[in-house]
């Protein structure tokens, strides 16, 4: 259309600046016309260009003063590096696309999507460019032995027809297409004067005030359930859904940093009205992050109208990514390589009465709080854990410890029993007991009692096998609106107790605020037994439809001092809108729930008529109520903690996520029954008894129950004997007449004859497993023979009569990927991003020889 726009074909590089804490975007082009078209792009308006990136980089931040509670939030809401540069790349595509398309206004005063401008080479040029196309390209899957065996980190290959289904760094599934005011981006409530059934929707924040906010006295404990469950549910989500932010914090366009502005201007989507002291009368806000594909983006089809996705930057497979990581980069920095009991890292500066504790994140200087008294230069930084929002609150941070411990225990257990494994075999054994077990917990004791039974059977029921047409992938509906029920259950206090359960006489009750970012808490204040107690022996909050989300929640998110704090229920309603999350009426019509149209329909989900009341008299018409609000005011299910709307939506999600994994515990082929049956006696306190000093336990943790009558000495808690896990290490006869065998040959060896294996011992030759075979073989641990000096030894459980191998010889092969295999491992513990590069090499160097 214009040479400008051929021009932009031409697009070489966009590289990015640092420069201090914030990094600049730079276009450069190839040839004198692009020349000048990137010229016109970066002189004026240049600073369209010069802001996109403004990146807040805490690195650079000199610590001597408490972070306010928006730099808390958004390191909380911060991707880690590989979720960044997805997020990035999606927004410098949707930036340059959005400036490209403003120029043809300025130009032609006509609107015209970019995407339609460019040719779809150019299109293709510009996702490379900005490094979007390689997000949309679907990953290859190895089908090496371990690719079967176990689940890769980011979740990749799960699906094996679908490789990108719930893996990390992926969008979030939409059940319904979002609703966005420009149909395919701006959030509802974007525009002041937009209508929806020609009313305009309420500010989040009167919502909140006027509907949901409950004080710290008048909270209603639940009877029957006690606080571990709400952390259970805090934990488990932050397993499946974690949607970061923008990574910019400053308006693209113009640079306006979010935190003083009042206006829309993306990123920044400030919540407005506060009435309480602030500068602009804002609480910040930032979009979450755009995925590559999405939004005015869509080069796949080009036609530009693909609504904005936002990206799961977790795995959404329940399978204990909080302890592991959702990328290999996350994961290497958990793991220590030089153990060879296939441990994660410890801190090495404290313990726990003898435990150990999470490493510090390396980032020295973290955002986290210190002890007001600290003596000086001492710090206490924030805990890694393969979740980054690890250390929101003491609680949960202490659940991310205690299964770090736990798999450091089964690690060593299996070693133990499993001497020949190497140091891959017991970690990903362990890995993999440790994330059956997060699913166990969470389907057998978490979810029923949420769902109750009615939801339970309809939604879920008895687990019927894998099934490779269901998408795992975790839904935007779920993550923005049905999981954050949990919000109304949590209480304003921690309790610490002691050995008896009562009031800790060191270490008082707090108030959740003064548990944010707290990692000092866990070091200095006796650790995580305190905290457990009060989980266990203390009661969750009842939500009730007269009191919602506690003021710790709607006041004083983040504060740690007397700044002014964020508004989690706020949040919440802010983020269904910045997804374009359809309203309440559209929900329970996607769940086959009637519309509720009146006030005389809605009270028939909603008892209390006083709360029907406030919600008409704040919304006006029942399809504007935000999905979150509207499902959170229902009467609960019998014998649930949540009402239809949500009954329905958190069903389906969970049968998702258990049938759609094809690595889900229950699954055929995945643990032997013996297995099975050993991992049902394991339960949340029979861990909490493995790796704290606690001593007595409910048998069902998330039972309410008084101590001491309620509770049981640790020693009669059922556990999983680990024998089942065991390999039988057998010497077997030798098979075939000695014949001539040469590099590359393959011998089928049978087991029960006399063998041409110590021939090739002899003669400098090794064995190799074939993975096809072995990977088949029940019980095999895969481990070839191996050659000892003259003599060789077979480890396997259950051998099979025939085996099929390949001959390497030692001189060459054998022996140099041993040492290669060494020389990598040193080299992994100072740069391991190289040894990434190897991985799948390796991974196959692991199952051929272990
Ligand atoms: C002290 C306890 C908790 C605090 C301080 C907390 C705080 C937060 C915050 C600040 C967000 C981000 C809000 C936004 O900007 O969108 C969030 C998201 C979320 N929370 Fe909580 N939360 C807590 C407990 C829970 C519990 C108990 C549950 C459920 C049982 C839960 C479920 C969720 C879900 C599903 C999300 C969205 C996750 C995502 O996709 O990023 N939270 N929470
Ligand atoms: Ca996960």
């Amino acid at each position: 259309m214009d040479s400008a726009f051929t021009a932009l074909c031409n697009i070489l590089h966009i590289l990015t600046l640092q420069k201090r804490n914030s990094s600049h975007l730079l276009i450069l082009s190839s040839d004198d016309t692009a020349q000048n078209y990137v010229h016109l792009l970066l002189t004026y308006p240049s600073f369209d260009i010069i802001s996109i990136f403004s990146l807040f980089d805490f690195r650079n931040i000199k610590r001597d003063k408490l972070a306010s509670p928006t730099e808390l939030m958004s390191f909380f809401k911060r991707p880690e590096p590989e979720s960044r540069k997805v997020s990035r790349a999606a927004e410098i595509m949707e930036m340059t696309l959005h400036l490209i398309k403003n120029k043809v206004y300025q130009k032609y005063k006509r609107s015209i999507n970019a995407t339609d401008l460019l040719s779809f080479d150019s299109l293709i040029a510009l996702a490379n460019t900005s490094g979007c196309f390689p997000r949309v390209q679907p990953p290859t899957c190895s089908n090496s032995c371990l690719a079967h065996k176990y689940r890769t980190i980011d979740g990749t290959c799960n699906n094996r027809n679908n490789p990108r289904w719930g893996a990390s760094n992926t969008a979030l599934a939409r059940w319904l297409p979002p609703q966005y005011e420009d149909g395919f981006s701006q959030p509802k409530g974007w525009n002041s004067e937009f209508l929806y059934n020609g009313l305009t929707l309420p500010l989040v924040r009167e919502v909140t005030n006027r509907i949901l906010h409950a004080s710290n006295e008048a909270v209603r404990e639940d009877t029957l359930y006690s606080h571990i469950m709400v952390e259970w549910g805090q934990y488990i989500v932050h397993d499946f859904a974690f949607t970061p932010q923008s990574s910019s914090q400053a308006a693209f366009l113009g640079g306006i940093d979010c935190q003083s502005t009042c206006n829309n201007l993306s990123p920044c989507f400030p919540i407005k009205v506060d009435p309480r002291v602030t500068s602009n009368g804002c609480i910040t806000f930032y979009r979450s992050a755009p995925i590559c594909g999405s939004g005015e983006q869509d080069f796949e089809t080009a036609s530009g109208l693909n609504p904005r996705q936002q990206i799961n930057a977790l795995t959404s497979f329940i399978d204990a990514s909080t302890v592991y990581g959702s990328t290999p980069a996350h994961e290497v920095r958990l793991r220590n390589y030089t153990s060879q009991e296939g441990l994660l890292l410890t801190n090495t500066r404290y313990l726990d009465g003898g435990y150990a504790l999470l490493p510090f994140v390396d980032q020295v200087q973290s955002p986290c709080v210190q002890e007001p008294n600290a003596p000086k230069g001492e710090r206490v930084e924030c805990f890694l854990a393969g979740e980054s929002r690890a250390n929101e609150i003491l609680t949960l941070v202490s659940m991310h410890t205690l299964w770090m411990r736990e798999h450091n225990r089964l690690a060593k257990a299996l070693h133990g029993i499993n001497p020949h494994w190497n140091s891959e075999t017991v970690y990903q054994e362990a890995r993999k007991i440790v994330g059956a077990l997060h699913q166990i917990i969470t389907m057998r004791d978490y979810v029923p009692k949420i769902l109750g039974p009615r939801a339970f059977n309809q939604f879920i029921g008895a687990y019927s096998g894998y099934d490779k047409t269901l998408n795992p992938a975790v839904s935007n509906v779920f993550a923005t609106a049905a999981f954050r029920f949990g919000h109304a259950t949590i209480s304003p206090k921690l309790q610490r107790l002691d050995k008896n359960y009562q009031e800790h006489p060191n270490y008082p009750s707090l108030n959740l605020h003064e548990a944010f970012f707290s990692p000092w808490r866990i070091i200095k204040e006796g650790g995580l037994d305190p905290l457990f107690r009060g989980l266990l022996a203390r009661p969750a909050k009842l939500q009730t439809q007269d009191q919602m989300v506690t003021e710790e929640l709607t006041e004083k998110l983040f504060a740690l001092t007397n700044a002014v704090a964020l508004d989690l229920a706020s949040l919440n309603l802010q983020r269904g809108r910045d997804h374009g999350l359809p309203g309440y009426n559209d929900w329970r019509e996607f769940c086959g729930l009637e519309r509720l149209e009146t006030k005389m329909n809605l009270s028939e989900a909603i008892s209390d008529l006083d709360l029907v009341e406030k919600i008409m008299d704040v919304y006006k018409y029942p399809d504007n109520i935000d999905v979150w609000l509207g499902s959170l005011a229902e009467d609960f299910l019998p014998g649930a903690r949540i009402g239809p709307l949500f009954g329905c939506l958190i069903g389906k999600q969970m049968k998702a996520l258990r049938e759609g994994d094809r690595f889900w515990w229950e699954s055929p082929g995945i643990f032997t029954s013996a297995q099975r049956h050993e991992l049902l006696k394991h339960s949340l306190s029979r861990v909490i008894c493995d790796n704290t000093g606690i001593t007595e336990v409910p048998l069902d943790a998330f039972q309410l129950g008084q101590f001491p009558q309620d509770f049981v000495p640790c020693n009669q808690v059922n556990k999983l004997n680990h024998q089942a896990w065991r390999e039988n290490l057998k010497q077997v006869g030798l098979c075939g007449p000695p014949k001539p065998v040469e590099h590359g040959d393959f011998v089928l060896c049978n087991t029960s004859e006399p063998s041409i294996i110590s021939y090739i011992c002899h003669h400098g030759f090794q064995l190799v497993g074939l993975e096809e075979l072995i990977c088949t073989v029940k019980g095999w641990s895969s481990d070839p023979p191996v050659c000892k000096g003259k003599d060789f030894t077979f480890y396997s459980g259950n051998l099979p009569k025939l085996l099929l191998f390949q001959v390497r010889r030692t001189s060459q092969s054998a022996g140099e990927e041993g040492e290669e295999g060494e020389r990598r491992e040193r080299k992994g513990q100072q740069g391991r991003s190289e040894a990434m590069k190897g991985e799948e090499k390796r991974q196959r160097k692991i199952c051929l020889r272990d």
